[in-house]
């Protein structure tokens, strides 16, 4: 566990589940969703990320953490589970593709559709 997250579970961060319950919920949702972001809604690199997805025309679900109450939460345990605290943090097909960067590189490669195609994201 992060230094972090022992801070908000021992003085708490403003939410009402535990490290336990916010794992789970990561966990759940990089399950159902075949491509997702976690993201914050006035972040610049999230802009860059959902600008090109929706320019592939990709089915992504967004989570925005800074509007969710139980954001920090999700934050500390995404943190824990992949290793990144940055937003945005990108999951496709249940696989850390990591933040904008990593997903701009995958994209100029000409590698980011496939992936995309691969886990049924693409509309078209
Ligand atoms: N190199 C990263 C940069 C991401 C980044 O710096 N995001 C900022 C928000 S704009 C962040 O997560 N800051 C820490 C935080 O919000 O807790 C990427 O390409 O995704």
């Amino acid at each position: 566990m992060s230094l972090r997250a022992l801070g908000n579970k021992l003085f708490g961060s403003g939410s009402n589940i535990t490290m336990g319950e916010a794992s789970a919920r990561v966990q759940e949702l990089i399950n159902e969703h075949a491509t997702i972001v976690f993201s914050k809604s006035y972040c610049p690199y999230c802009s860059s990320t959902k600008r090109t997805l929706k320019q592939l025309n990709a089915d992504a679900f967004v989570i925005e953490l800074d509007q969710d109450s139980d954001g920090s939460a999700l934050q500390d345990a995404l943190e824990d589970i992949s290793g990144q605290r940055t937003v945005p943090n990108i999951y496709i097909n249940k696989k850390h593709i990591g933040g904008n960067s990593d997903l701009q590189k995958l994209d100029k490669a000409g590698e980011l559709e496939q992936l995309l195609r691969n886990a049924g994201s693409l509309k078209l």
